[in-house]
């Protein structure tokens, strides 16, 4: 029988114990005094033969000693590596549809948190849906009153220029002027939301920032906003939460419906009075023909929810996992979001998403944030080819995209880091493509290419990729995904692999560190 059996599955305990008996055995390091020594010393009659068969139990067990140290190792580097959190960082203009990602990671693999929060994006979406009906009600006032309007892409900001008007006026009856007096109530439910939202609730007209990527030149300045999304609806789920268990303390899970608090509530009830009225004015040939003559199309602007009036517009509108990603907040400053993942390959580790306001003004506040991260996904719209940006309107998106990403790849703190370009409102881009818009006539360099989805997002990507390999201080894969981030299906998949991707390169960097 060797003098030292050690067991595979031993822990750190076990092995520091049977540790210190080989240590007392050996000769270099005995104590005859000590008693484990006394108890573990090999008979003072031992022959050659015993002698011999010892020597070679205890060469044996050091060398499963060893191997279990290895192990023991490993295991304590495999544990420090799965707490360092997943560093991720979310960049692109304003509207492309990184909060939406956001929405679409905690929704595919923090689904725990994203159930508890759902409810408290209500305000949001009614706040979304009443600013929608009121930029109708705008219009119709303006058209009305005989004030044809330019439209200048600015949402909803409608800019009056008298023109000649060059097409017969519309044939208003009674039903649009009791529309427009008795919608004018919601104008007053508009500014009390917005209040209530905070500043994150106001979209960003006209602030020229002539620089599209002002981190460059800034290096250290950092803004660690706490006024973002997260920021807003916690003010609605700390003071619902605290109204739900006030009335039943016992009461956990708090159901949504009794999360409500009363203004909300309120809110809702304002809005199901003029449920049928938004409906009619939604649906009224006349509206759609105005419509079209300003080319307002609130269905590719932010927060499009006028269609689902019916269900949205009641006291117990509770919103679906569509309507949140769908939902409209503007992310001001840089947001930090800590989830534990609860499902996909990486469950029970943290990740830390990074989620930043993508207005010009806003990008001086990145850079602090370009340190250590393990991937960094950046979104650019490709369906604005056409349109400017809403902080300045001499400056086409598409354009803006372009020279954001240039900054990116070639920012020498980003070299190592890992780059992901979605290519986002897909969907979007194939409707517009569908209606007739020419890509050429904004973007010359398309010339006489098919103006087809498929060959636009091919030329789109390539000129990503030209830029990443032109701009890029040392040269780096092209991870690119096409997405239209509202379907949350095909973003899922998407996702799936874009884990998969980052979580490689967080091994790796992880490797580096240990
Ligand atoms: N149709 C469509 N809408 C999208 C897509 N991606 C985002 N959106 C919508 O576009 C709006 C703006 O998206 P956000 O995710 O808030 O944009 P952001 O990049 O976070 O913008 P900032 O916070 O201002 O920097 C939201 O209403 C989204 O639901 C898309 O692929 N297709
Ligand atoms: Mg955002």
């Amino acid at each position: 029988m060797p003098p030292f059996q050690f067991d595979p599955c031993i822990n750190k305990v076990q092995k520091a114990e049977l540790d210190s008996a080989r240590w007392a055995a050996t000769p270099a390091y005995r104590d005859d005094n000590d008693p484990l020594t006394q108890a573990i010393a090999p008979p003072p009659n031992e022959t050659p033969e015993q002698r011999q068969l010892r020597e070679a139990a205890e060469t044996e067990a050091k060398k499963i000693s060893d191997e279990i140290d290895l192990r023991l190792r490993r295991e304590t580097e495999g544990e420090k590596k799965k707490k360092r959190p997943v560093k991720l960082l979310l960049l692109g203009q304003s509207e492309s549809g990184k909060t939406a990602t956001l929405k679409n990671f905690q929704l595919t693999y923090a689904r725990k948190e994203w159930a508890e929060e759902r409810a408290s994006w209500r305000s949001v979406i009614f706040l979304n849906l009443v600013r929608n009906v009121n930029v109708l009600v705008e219009h119709l006032g303006a058209e009305m009153s005989d004030f044809p309007v330019v439209n200048d892409d600015s949402h909803e900001s409608i800019h009056i220029i008298p023109a000649p008007r060059a097409l017969p006026r519309l044939k208003f009856t009674e039903l649009h002027t009791r529309l427009r007096t008795s919608l004018a109530d919601l104008t007053r439910v508009q500014k009390d939301l917005e209040a209530r939202l905070g500043s994150a609730s106001l979209e960003v007209h006209r602030t020229t920032f002539d620089d599209a990527a002002p981190f460059d030149r800034v290096g250290e300045f950092s803004i660690h906003s706490s006024n973002g999304w997260k920021g807003a609806l916690n003010k609605f789920r700390d003071r619902t939460l605290r109204t739900a268990n006030q009335s039943d303390p016992e009461s956990s899970p708090v159901s949504p419906s009794r999360m409500t608090p009363n203004w909300e509530e309120e809110t809702g009830s304002t809005l199901e009075k003029h449920r049928e009225d938004i409906k009619l004015l939604w649906e009224d040939p006349i509206i759609g023909e105005m419509m079209v003559r300003r080319k307002l199309r609130l269905e590719d602007q932010p927060g499009y929810f006028i269609p689902d009036a019916d269900r949205i517009a009641s006291r117990f509108y509770q919103p679906t996992d569509d309507d949140v990603i769908r939902a409209r907040l503007r992310t001001l400053g840089v947001q930090e979001y800590k989830f534990i993942f609860d499902h996909g390959k990486t469950v029970g580790q943290e990740w830390r998403l990074y989620d930043v306001g993508g207005t010009r003004s806003s990008r001086h506040a990145w850079y602090p944030y370009f340190d250590d991260m393990d991937a960094i996904i950046f979104l650019a719209p490709i369906s604005p080819f056409d349109e400017k940006l809403a902080e300045d309107k001499r400056v086409n998106r598409l354009e803006d995209s372009y020279l954001l990403w240039r900054s990116v790849c070639s920012c020498k703190l980003l070299s190592r880091t890992q780059l992901i370009l979605f290519l986002n409102k897909c969907d979007l881009l194939q409707a517009k493509l569908s209606r007739g818009v020419r890509i050429r006539d904004s973007v010359p360099s398309y010339g006489d290419r098919k103006n087809d989805q498929a060959t636009a997002t091919r030329y789109f990507q390539q000129h990503f990729k030209e830029i990443a390999r032109h701009h890029s201080p040392v040269q780096r894969p092209f991870y690119v995904h096409l997405t239209s981030v509202i379907d949350t299906r095909s973003t899922a998949v998407t996702l799936g692999a874009v884990e998969e991707s980052i979580l490689r390169e967080h091994l790796r960097r992880a490797d580096l560190i240990c």
